[in-house]
């Protein structure tokens, strides 16, 4: 019997391995960095050979640092940032350009001229998604305009488009797979969610041949075997899914209501809708939650841009912390936030407000205030943020959310769990492995191969670390929320 489960968690800023055994213990994990490029203003990129070295290296490091024999891997499964495009050369397996990340704005102007042509209700109804520069679409139609040659070669059927799972299987397999699976193709907003294939009428519109594109298959799957060269023996790779898919499942939210929220740089809240496709009213994002066993299950998303961030400028601009570790003891330190709040409008704010034109603030300062209720302050925003993001998720799937799974680095603060429960008065859990995104990989690609037989064994897997509830009464929970309501409203609009 083979021992272990490798899961690939390929991150915006780093790379990570996980070695997972049979008990859904973590024996052992490497992670490595790599290069940021920004060549202008709002764009961002990454360089797809070296995310490819990174993997490899990080993979290889794991297996080496525990004297791993290849082996004893029973199976592979990927999670990825999501949306972050590379097109390359199906002839010599080089990428064309860099890979354009999720966060990159320069096709802002190409949404507007689709925008104009009136396609993005449309684009709305069959993807889920609004129109924006954040999806795939747009990056792949800059890539085939801006490119010398790019445009010829991909009509010639010559250029290959994946998200970054797909570039990933594609270098394991010695450039034999080319394929994705349904959370990944949910996010390029050329795919449809409904018919569950690539949409031949927005590919016309956005210009883009179908030859390019990766065929989509169940998240748990048998995509391909490593190439030989890579680890001496071929291993299967049988998991796939988007980095928030893939913490949702890893959370063990496989039914209808539940819902996960992964507290990282930013905030990203996904609840699982079920069967049907649930459309927002409210800025939310339909996406595919996970395809298993030929169902698809759906999901309602919001995310808040600055969350854990707001700690890192607390810490790396104001200098008012040296360590996000010391913020719990700060807000602790104080009765409440003296009446301050900070919105973290910096780049606009998002769900449900979505306007780009607002600007962060710190709001409420009187002579009495002190860093320690800045800090606070900062801490109750990631809080105040996630409960707009559940309001609306609760009135536009019709589904009462009384818990809420937690993940991600902030989540580690307990001052913060606490509040969120208050403000909220939804109960907050927090499970043991908060590494959610690299296990939802890993139980998706042992559940391919039989490694673990069924989900009920993996429920088994999960536990729980610690339940926070709400200790606010009511009109407390009000008075601060109105408050925040009142924030916002001042921030918004202001770079205008
Ligand atoms: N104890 C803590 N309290 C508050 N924020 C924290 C704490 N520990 C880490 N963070 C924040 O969490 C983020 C890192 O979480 P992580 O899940 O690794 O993010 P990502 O995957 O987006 O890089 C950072 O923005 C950091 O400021
Ligand atoms: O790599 P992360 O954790 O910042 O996640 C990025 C998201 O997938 C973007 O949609």
């Amino acid at each position: 019997m083979k021992k272990y489960i490798i899961s690939l968690d390929q991150g915006t800023t780093s790379s990570r391995v996980l070695l997972v055994n049979k008990s859904g213990n973590i024996e052992a994990v490497a992670q490595q960095e790599f290069t940021q490029i920004y060549p202008r203003e709002k764009w961002v990129e990454h360089d797809p050979v070296e995310i490819w070295n990174c993997q490899i290296d990080v993979f290889k490091q794991a297996l080496g640092r525990n004297n791993i024999d290849a082996s004893d891997i029973e199976a592979i499964g990927i999670t990825n940032q999501r949306e972050t495009t590379v097109v390359w050369d199906i002839n010599t397996g080089k990428p064309v350009y860099n890979a354009i990340v999720w966060q990159c704005r320069r096709t802002v102007d190409i949404c507007e001229s689709i925008r104009e042509k009136g396609l993005a209700d449309k684009i709305k109804a069959k993807t889920g998604l609004p129109l924006d520069a954040y999806f795939s679409a747009t990056k792949i139609m800059w890539i085939l305009e801006n490119v010398e040659g790019a445009r010829e070669k991909a009509e010639k059927g010559d250029l290959l488009f994946g998200t970054i799972d797909t570039w990933l299987l594609w270098n394991l397999t010695g450039g034999k797979i080319h394929k994705t699976d349904f959370t990944n193709a949910s996010r390029t907003m050329i795919f449809n969610i409904h018919e569950l294939k690539w949409d031949e009428e927005l590919l016309q519109e956005f210009n883009i041949p179908v030859s390019m594109l990766p065929q989509v298959e169940d998240s748990s799957f048998l995509y391909g075997h490593t190439d030989k060269e890579l680890f001496g023996v071929e291993i299967p790779i049988t998991g796939i899914a988007g980095d928030q898919q893939s913490a949702l499942f890893g959370q063990m939210c496989l039914n209808k209501g539940d819902v996960k929220n992964t507290y990282g740089t930013g905030c990203f809240m996904l609840m699982n809708t079920g069967e049907k496709p649930v459309a927002s009213e409210n800025g939310l994002l339909t996406t595919i939650a996970i395809a298993r066993n030929g169902v698809i299950h759906y999901a309602l998303e919001g995310s808040v841009f600055m969350a854990g961030a707001v700690i890192q400028w607390l810490r790396d601009d104001l200098r008012i912390i040296s360590d996000a570790m010391e913020t719990e003891t700060m807000a602790l330190s104080v009765k409440d936030s003296h009446g301050v709040y900070l919105v973290s409008a910096f780049q606009g704010i998002g769900t449900p407000y979505w306007d780009m034109d607002a600007r962060a603030g710190i709001l409420g300062l009187t002579r009495g205030a002190k860093k320690e209720h800045i800090v606070r302050a900062a801490l109750e925003s990631i809080a105040y943020r996630s409960k707009d993001v559940l309001d609306v998720m609760v009135s536009d799937s019709g589904i009462d959310i009384t818990s809420l799974k937690v993940d991600g680095g902030a989540s580690r603060n307990n001052f913060l769990l606490q509040f969120q429960s208050d403000i909220t008065g939804v109960d907050v859990i927090r499970p043991q492995l908060v590494e959610t995104t690299a296990m939802g990989a890993a139980f998706l690609a042992g559940l391919a191969t039989g490694f673990w037989k069924d989900v009920d064994e993996l429920a088994s897997v999960w536990s729980e670390d610690r339940i926070f509830s709400s200790t606010m009464d009511t009109g407390t929970r009000e008075t601060l929320y109105k408050g925040w309501k009142k924030a916002i409203s001042r921030v918004i609009n202001w770079d205008n």
